[in-house]
């Protein structure tokens, strides 16, 4: 097989997961739900552009997290479904990285929405 088509379709396997995770995981669908809602307000809010950068680039990382613990859930699943001390740790630390990497987004949310959010407020009273 030429090395194109083998890269791209590892490609397609890369993409097969993200669409895997996105259908399943609920936690997902909610991530990529803010992350429409806080481009949509970076948009309207006109929010500099760094600040934007910032907005995706806590999103990419709230979801590249997100992937990780699925593949860790899915390979324990794989492993026991009986219950296990050790798949009780694996999931748990890779559902807590998740979980920092989420409260680093909102507060990077406030950081970022909190001022032109109260300024439109203000405007509006
Ligand atoms: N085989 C197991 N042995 C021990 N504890 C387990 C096992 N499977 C799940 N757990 C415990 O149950 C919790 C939830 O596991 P589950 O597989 O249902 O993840 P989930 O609720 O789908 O997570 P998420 O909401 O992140 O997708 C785990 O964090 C872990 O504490």
């Amino acid at each position: 097989m030429g090395e194109l088509k083998r890269l791209l379709r590892s490609f397609g396997h890369a993409i097969e997961g993200i669409i895997y995770t996105i259908k399943t995981q609920r936690n997902m669908q909610i991530h990529v739900g803010v992350a429409f809602l806080a481009l949509l307000l970076s948009w309207s809010l006109e929010i500099p552009w760094k600040h934007v950068l910032l907005v995706f680039f806590s999103i990419l990382f709230v979801m590249i997290l997100e992937l990780v613990n699925t593949a860790i859930e899915a390979t324990v699943d794989l492993i026991t479904v009986e219950f296990h001390p050790l798949a009780k740790v694996a999931k748990d630390v890779a559902a807590g990285a998740v979980l920092l990497g989420a409260a680093w987004a909102v507060v990077v949310g406030f950081y970022v929405f909190f001022e032109p959010l109260m300024n439109v407020l203000r405007n509006l009273i």
